[in-house]
């Protein structure tokens, strides 16, 4: 087997400040190889079928190609979507250019660059990440669609990338992903000091994501902050570039291939590759990310790490637990180090997990309860409703049966109307409508009903007349004076009312016809509707 020595020591001194380093690929030795077992690739029924000549193979081409190796259960990412623009148009461009909107560059790494782009029939973004270079032959194409393998795999685990499809097209490999917020690389350069907690739950998230690699007996090769990506709800940290995977029992017969130097376990130098070369690159991806440090590439303190000395200065700054836990996953002896199993058992990572496991149960909890106390309001309103209806029945019932006094004064509204002699004062029911039906995520008012639209049916429930709480004015146009001398006695008197407070106000007297009297009782609120923000 081909075996790789790094470079000669260097004497560097920068004590190891973290510096900028994206896009930096000199610490990659040579390109994967594998070998690859079969895949799907199926042709978009809507492109160009024509041939490119010179290809590396009849499937890479200007037709663009959908590959996956999912098979019959996900039939979906076997085929290619339409692409939204125009045959004569889209005949011009790359599936990628016809399906899909360029916004930014996220990226860059050996193998590919990354964009972020808005896919034109929905919407939304995704992350793309194109082939660097073309496919030169067969056996670099083989290497390069493994990754999509890998990719489809581990796509439904929480830690690990979520993958949508891959094509291949003009001898390039186009891979759309979700689009996650930034690399740990990025996060770490930007806050620099990272707090302790988090660095915990990033282990927590990571080690998940491992294990889920590693139960498979496949080892990652390529661990690093830079190959982490932070979720779109900033939280959730996810293993991505799974370009060097390989297979524990392959690796070692067959050419793998070593990550970066930064992060490579020193037994690789000797060709042994096993799942604890993961755990140390994740040991010194924690002690980067914990103590702010830049990791040397090579020279003596690449050696002095891979031989559990831990400069102090750095070390010092975080917990003797973190330390313990990180000099573990960096002894030296790939036998002594813990498993991702093993590490997940550590007590502070245990409590981490119950924490989460009743995080979860309690937002469950409360999505179910917001759930149906929605439904159980919902059926109070009704009830309510019914209710309301009731007590203004009772109330209209109590009020007709009332016995009218003889003191009880009669409003003559017009003097020319023989009945109105007649018609006891009703005493006026005044409201402030209250609807029991929400509109949007506040009280429902009358207003909000249109014009001439009774939602309680107050208007159909007979007599007494019940009136919106804004008296209707009908005398628009007129001064006041004018209209008050309507009303005058034949004494030129303001009529009294002696019962009623608000009739003493000549101003009363002005509102609508319709308002018999003052408000025998006012309802401000019937109920609050209250919604959740789902
Ligand atoms: N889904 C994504 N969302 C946001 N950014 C991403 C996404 N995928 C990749 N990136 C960014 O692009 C960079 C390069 O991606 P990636 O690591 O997959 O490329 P690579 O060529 O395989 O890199 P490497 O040199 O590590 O092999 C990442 O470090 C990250 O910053
Ligand atoms: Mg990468």
């Amino acid at each position: 087997m081909e075996k790789h020595r790094l470079p000669l020591p260097e004497l560097h001194d920068d004590k190891h400040r973290h510096k900028q380093c994206n896009g930096d690929n000199s610490n990659r030795f040579r390109p994967p190889k594998y070998k690859t077992r079969g895949y799907v690739a199926v042709d978009n029924n809507n492109l160009n079928r024509s041939q490119s000549l010179g290809s590396c193979s009849a499937n890479s081409s200007q037709v663009a190609h959908a590959i996956s190796f999912r098979g019959l259960e996900c039939p979906d990412a076997s085929t290619l979507p339409l692409s939204p623009v125009p045959l004569e148009r889209s005949e011009r461009n790359s599936h990628f250019e016809q399906c899909f909107e360029r916004l930014a560059k996220l990226g860059e790494g050996s193998f590919g660059e990354v964009f972020k782009v808005r896919d034109r029939s929905d919407g939304r973004f995704y992350a793309v990440k194109i082939s660097k270079q073309l496919f030169r032959g067969e056996q670099y194409r083989a290497e390069r669609l493994e990754e999509v393998r890998r990719y489809e795999e581990f796509s439904g685990h929480e830690n690990c990338i979520r993958f949508i499809r891959a094509w291949e097209q003009y001898d390039r490999l186009y891979m759309q992903m979700e689009l996650c917020r930034e690399s740990l690389e990025q996060y770490l350069l930007r806050c620099q000091r990272i707090p302790e907690e988090r660095i915990w739950h990033i282990l927590l998230d990571l080690l998940r994501g491992l294990k889920s690699l590693h139960d498979r007996n496949l080892i990652h090769l390529d661990i690093k902050l830079d190959n982490v990506l932070i979720g779109e709800d900033d939280e959730t940290c996810k293993l991505a570039d799974f370009g060097l995977v390989i297979d524990v029992d392959r690796a070692n017969s067959h050419h793998a291939t070593e990550g970066d130097s930064r992060y490579m376990a020193p037994e690789i130098l000797q060709g042994h590759f096993s799942k604890a070369a993961d755990i140390f690159s994740l040991g010194i991806a924690m002690l980067e990310l914990a103590c702010y440090m830049d990791l040397p590439s090579n020279g003596p303190l690449w050696h002095e790490l891979r031989n559990g000395i831990l400069p102090e200065e750095f070390i010092n700054k975080i917990s003797l637990e973190l330390q313990s836990v990180i000099k573990s996953m960096m002894m030296p002896d790939p036998a002594r180090r813990p498993t991702a199993d093993q590490l997940l058992s550590h007590p502070k990572l245990q409590h981490l997990q119950q924490k989460r496991k009743s995080l979860m149960n309690l937002s469950m909890l409360s999505r179910s309860f917001r759930r149906s106390r929605r439904a159980v309001w919902g059926r109070m309103c009704n009830w309510k409703t019914s209710a309301f209806r009731y007590l203004l029945y009772f109330l209209e019932v109590l009020h007709l049966c009332k016995p009218i006094g003889p003191s009880q004064p009669s409003i003559n509204l017009d003097p020319n109307s023989p009945s109105s002699k007649e018609v006891p004062l009703v005493p006026r029911v005044e409201f402030q409508l209250v609807g029991s039906t929400p509109i949007a995520n506040r009280d429902c008012y009358a207003s909000d009903f249109p014009f001439g639209e009774d939602p309680l049916e107050l208007s159909h429930q007979g007599s007494p007349n019940v009136i919106n709480s804004t008296p209707l004015n009908t005398n628009q146009g007129k001064s006041r004076m004018e209209l008050l001398g309507k009303n005058l006695d034949s004494f030129g008197r303001y009529p009294k009312m002696p019962d009623f407070e608000s009739l003493n106000s000549p101003c009363s007297a002005l509102s609508s016809p319709k308002v018999l009297d003052t408000s025998s009782f006012r309802r401000k609120k019937l109920f609050v509707m209250e919604f959740d923000d789902e």
